[in-house]
């Protein structure tokens, strides 16, 4: 049955009673003195301020109802509280917008207060990132990665099969979709026995990827159970890994990615929960050979994530398609990935985030990054009757991501950013 709210959504909106984001807005400026940031949810064009909805008493249920959650200028503390906590959330606001429920149908100023035009609000960062991991959890990626640097011999380190790689990665340069990026300058690949170069990369790339946010968190050495390791994520949100390849593939031997990756990660401003992304969860990949034991899993699920990468150059009118994927590819999945990361004791905190890696799926057509769509720059693409390899100054590659249900969607919104010549 397809829910119906008071509030108008598009049958193609990302955002209907059957998603419910979170994110953190801010009214913009013009619009009215600067305010505070604060949590709320997407419904169709709207933003829905749970502040407002706290401050006149409508969270009375037990977790909720005394809780400063959404007076906060981030989610963490919303994150941090736990499954109960999000599972009374989600049934209050999905009731106060239904079309059924008079309380903010019927009371004009209320709605006016807590229901604001997406056009009006500008998004911000939606927790507070203290820490940030990346994985490498599909496999059609790590092969191809390993075709081009290893060769179709060693394509995959024996390693892969056996644990979800990952490497830590910097959260102070995560920005919110809309912020340009700079093109970094940096020491690379030298050709043949030339010495490195340095300058702006001459091969950046986009990463397709998606990220878990991390709800309550772990105490140091004691890790997570695989099994339990769903009550510890809160949600999804879409992620672009920028990738300087040229100044990665002369620093990333042997400790791994470091200023080819660290000068920019974008992610969505909504987070959509575990709990509305649960009707489009689907078996993950057969793993063989079978994991050690804290990574097996009684029920180990994947999502069914329709993603699609576009990119609009400088001076021309329309967006090309670079790439179509689905989260269902990934090998790993995260509950692994958290149950991984713990093992050795390490603690998450909530508002951790934990990209995926690239999310490459099996066709040629849904490759998850120009390294692999170009075949490390080999191969050009068609742009509109234009040859490209690799981002050009002034490129805004935006990021999709959308789960399809019979008569409505749940969405992820858009997750873009432009990039802007190198500076001196
Ligand atoms: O297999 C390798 O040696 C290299 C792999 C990569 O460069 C892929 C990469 O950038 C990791 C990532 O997805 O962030
Ligand atoms: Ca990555
Ligand atoms: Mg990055």
């Amino acid at each position: 049955m397809v829910l119906k709210s008071f509030v108008e959504v598009d049958i193609d909106s990302h955002f209907p009673l059957e998603n419910l984001p979170y994110g953190i807005f801010i009214i913009k400026s013009s619009e009215q003195q600067q305010q505070l940031p604060h949590p709320c949810v997407a419904i169709g064009e709207f933003v829905f301020d749970l502040s407002v909805i706290s401050s006149v008493g409508l969270f009375n249920g037990p977790f909720l109802k005394d809780s400063d959650c959404f007076h906060q200028s981030s989610l963490n503390k919303f994150v941090g509280m736990g499954r109960p906590a999000w599972k009374e959330a989600r049934t209050t606001i999905q009731k106060l917008l239904s079309v059924d429920e008079p309380t903010l149908r019927d009371n004009a100023i209320l709605r006016e207060k807590s229901l604001l035009p997406m056009s009006k609000v500008q998004m911000l960062l939606p927790t507070i990132i203290g820490d940030y991991t990346d994985f490498f959890s599909s496999m059609y990626h790590a092969r191809n990665c390993g075709i081009m640097f290893r060769g179709p011999e060693n394509a995959i380190n024996p390693n892969w099969f056996h644990l979800p790689i990952a490497y830590h990665g910097r959260a102070s340069s995560i920005v919110v979709s809309g912020t340009d990026i700079i093109r970094p300058r940096g020491q690379s690949h030298p050709a043949g026995n030339s010495p490195p170069y340095f300058g702006p990369s001459r091969k950046l790339d986009f990463e397709l990827e998606m990220a878990a946010v991390v709800g309550p968190g772990n105490e140091l050495g004691k890790p997570v159970d695989v099994n339990e390791a769903a009550d510890h994520i809160f949600g999804l949100v879409l992620m672009n890994d920028w990738s300087a390849r040229d100044i990665q593939a002369w620093e990333y031997v042997p400790l791994g990615p470091f200023l080819g990756k660290s000068f920019g990660t974008t992610i969505s401003p909504w987070i959509v929960t575990l709990d509305a992304l649960e009707p489009f969860s689907c078996d993950a990949p057969k793993q063989e050979p079978q994991p050690l034991p804290y990574l097996a899993e009684k029920n180990s699920k994947n999502y069914d994530i329709s993603l699609e990468v576009r990119i609009k150059s400088a001076g021309q009118e329309q967006e090309s398609v670079l790439t179509k994927s689905n989260f269902k590819h990934l090998y790993w999945t995260i509950t692994q990935q958290v149950a991984h990361h713990t093992i050795n004791g390490c603690n998450l905190r909530p508002g951790d985030l934990l990209g995926t890696g690239t999310i490459s799926g099996p066709e040629p057509d849904s490759l998850g990054c120009l390294l692999e769509l170009t075949w490390n720059g080999k191969n050009s693409l068609n742009l509109n009757g234009l040859p490209r390899t690799f981002l050009e100054d002034g490129d805004e590659v935006v990021l999709t991501g959308v789960c399809k249900g019979d008569g409505y969607k749940v969405g992820f919104g858009t997750c873009s950013g432009k990039i802007l010549p190198a500076q001196n």
